[in-house]
């Protein structure tokens, strides 16, 4: 079969705009049903609606109190009661009642001096129908309620019922079927345990409950493997019962991308490529029918690309709805956001509110990686004829998650320790859970976070050989001039992370330099990698002298997967990392693992929670269980060495 090579790549609106100039013909295309009222939560009515009854149907009491005839109760003042006599003048009444004939008026109970069981006494007259409610005060039966086309919001059911309205003639819901494909992905639904080689799929589930966000519904098949007839079958038989069709993966350059054909089998493949990353290769086509496909790239974060911002816009526009904007906010950003040029790229990001202003720190960009669009609290848009953006520079953001979660985000950035995944947990189990968002830039990029107010506070191992002190040197050669308080987190053991069983009989930084032995690094600027550093110094070893010193990972549990899945035979880092994967530890250093943060913000209720967590007795007994880690000095404040 030969391959798929996009060339005529379009940007997102022209591909939208393109697709829309041939299905024209094709809007509005739903039908109609008849649903209960209580279902219809959400629907768009296809037909006015008129109310049956009137809303109240009788006239009401408003108040609890008594029913009277205002006329009687003129004159009535402060010194000059008047008398009224039960059953003749009054009559008591409960808020909801209906007004007994021939009375047109309710006092409330606390204006009304009971003189005996009989007679009672007003000092202030009623107007003619104070307190009811009279017939039809709400809703008057045959009045217009809802046009065609009104969207049913939960308040909507309360009018609808009350106005004797208990079914609805609704557009029907847009249908759209999803077919994943690949010979190597596995049925969610079946529980699978995936093998080399083999991935769970989950794109399809991420479209439908996108699509039950947008008031879709969802017709999911399992997937289909790379087989081109099967695929046609396939497809063909779900596109009968759908509005849309929406085929996943294939849709690229590879030998079994099979998705473009598919397309053609079906109809016309009209846009192939669209300048934007992730989701480049995403598909859009029409059926002989003159129904929408939908061909989504099969990276997770290219999918979810493709379904927001291509199929989103047409869903909408094909229900002739309006489309809201999504909702952005205006963030610094922490570091420079560089982009090529023709190419609308989308970066996930995480926010917090730091001194008053949001912040937002790019995550990792790779479209594989579903778990970044997880933790990303904001998306940022780089447009085409731009080339990204410089560190500092206020961008607009779109927000992920509700603005309350961002508005009480804590940053942490700096080096990467376990024990924050620890604090993260207990941060979150508070009566009001404080979310924490870290990224791991190693120790020197969380004290220039610091300087720079894109973090509250950061994570540091900074060993300085001339005074053996931690941090305190680097912190005077970084930020002079702040104000800043320093206070442990824990003391932990720093050492080389070794296969289970250590194989290569591994014992000291000096087996480094073995031919047989392939080494892991850390990033420059990470504590552990100037620690390193300081004893390969010491030891008169040279870096080239290392196998793999040039190989960086950010993340102390990244180090370990090297190890586990060997690729590497050793790495410096933590004890915790090491018995998290199940590998061997040879401990090399205690060392003292800080955290920084601006005194002007330690009285800041969620810095306060951080600083009252680290130091309780939980807290310890957790971060000691995962080993390696002593928290005899966890929550003091740091001195620097005399
Ligand atoms: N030579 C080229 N190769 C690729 C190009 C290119 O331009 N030239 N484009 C790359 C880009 S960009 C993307 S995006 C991907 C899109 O790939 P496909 O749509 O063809 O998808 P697959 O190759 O079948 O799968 C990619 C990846 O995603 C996993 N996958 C697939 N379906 C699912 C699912 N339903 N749930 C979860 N994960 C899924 C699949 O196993 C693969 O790992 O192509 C690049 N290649
Ligand atoms: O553009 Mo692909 O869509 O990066 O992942």
């Amino acid at each position: 079969m030969e391959r798929n090579i996009y060339l005529n790549m379009v940007s997102i609106e022209e591909a939208i705009k393109k697709i829309k100039s041939l299905l024209l013909g094709k809007k509005n295309i739903l039908g109609s049903e008849v649903i209960p009222t209580d279902k219809a939560l959400y629907r768009v009515l296809s037909r006015p609606v008129f109310a049956c009854y009137s809303s109240p149907t009788f006239h009401a009491a408003a108040m609890d109190g008594i029913a009277v005839h205002s006329n009687d109760t003129f004159g009535a003042r402060e010194g000059n009661p008047k008398i009224l006599i039960r059953d003749r003048d009054f009559i008591e009444i409960n808020t909801g009642n209906p007004l007994p004939e021939g009375f047109d008026a309710v006092i409330m109970i606390e204006d009304v001096v009971f003189l005996d069981e009989n007679t009672v006494s007003i000092e202030k007259p009623a107007f003619p129908w104070q307190h009811v409610r009279r017939i039809g005060e709400d809703i008057v039966a045959t009045e217009l309620i809802f046009p065609a086309g009104h969207k049913i919001s939960p308040y909507d059911l309360g009018t609808l019922l009350s106005a004797g309205i208990f079914e609805v003639e609704v557009r029907e819901k847009l249908k759209v079927g999803i077919v994943p494909t690949g010979d190597e992905v596995l049925d969610f639904t079946l529980k699978p345990n995936p093998k080399a080689g083999e991935v769970i799929e989950s794109n399809s589930q991420v479209l439908a409950s996108l699509l039950e966000d947008w008031d879709c519904e969802p017709v999911r098949i399992p997937p289909v493997g790379d087989d081109f007839d099967l695929l046609v079958k396939k497809t063909q038989a779900l596109l009968e019962e759908v509005h849309i069709l929406v085929i996943g993966a294939g849709s690229s350059a590879g030998s079994k991308d099979f998705t473009k054909k598919v397309m053609q089998a079906l109809g016309e493949v009209v846009v192939h490529g669209i300048k934007a990353m992730p989701g480049k290769p995403s598909l859009l086509g029409i059926s002989r029918e003159g129904k929408l496909i939908v061909g989504a790239p099969g990276y997770p974060v290219s999918a979810v690309i493709c379904f927001e911002y291509l199929l989103r816009p047409l869903i909408y526009w094909l229900r002739g709805e309006n489309l809201d904007d999504f909702e952005t906010i205006n963030t610094v950003l922490t570091r420079p956001l560089p982009s090529k040029l023709g190419m609308r790229e989308f970066i996930r990001v995480g926010i917090g509110k730091v001194g008053g202003r949001y912040v937002s720190i790019p995550l990792p960009r790779g479209a594989g990686m579903i778990t970044t669009l997880s933790r990303a609290t904001g998306l940022i848009s780089i447009d085409e004829n731009s080339e990204g953006f410089s560190e500092g520079e206020v961008v607009s953001t779109r927000v992920l998650r509700p603005k309350r979660e961002i508005e009480n985000a804590l940053v942490v950035i700096g080096s990467h320790d376990n024990l924050l995944d620890l604090l993260k947990n207990e941060l979150m189990s508070l009566g009001e859970p404080v979310f924490l968002f870290s990224a791991h830039v190693g120790s020197l990029g969380g004290l220039k976070a610091i300087k720079n107010k894109y973090a509250h506070f950061a994570g540091t191992h900074l060993f300085d050989p001339a005074t053996e002190d931690y941090n305190f040197p680097f912190i005077e050669k970084i930020l002079p001039e702040e104000d800043t308080v320093l206070v442990n987190l824990a003391i932990r053991k720093q050492g080389l992370i070794v296969a289970k069983g250590n194989p290569k009989n591994i014992r000291t930084l000096e087996d480094l330099v073995r031919d047989d032995v392939v080494f892991i690094n850390r990033q420059r600027g990470a504590g552990t990698r100037i620690l390193l550093d300081y004893y390969l110094n010491k030891l008169k070893i040279k870096p080239t002298q290392i196998k793999g010193y040039d190989q960086e990972e950010f993340t102390h549990m990244a180090v370990a997967v090297n190890v586990l899945t060997g690729t590497a035979d050793c790495g410096l880092g933590i004890m915790a990392a090491a018995k998290a994967l199940n590998l061997d530890f040879i401990p090399l250093v205690d060392e003292r693992y800080d955290l920084l943060i601006r005194r002007e913000t330690l009285n800041e209720p969620a810095i306060q929670k951080v600083l009252e967590i680290i130091s309780s007795v939980t807290f310890r007994q957790k971060a000691e269980s995962l080993g390696g880690y002593d928290l005899k000095f966890s929550g003091e404040i740091m001195q620097p060495k005399k």
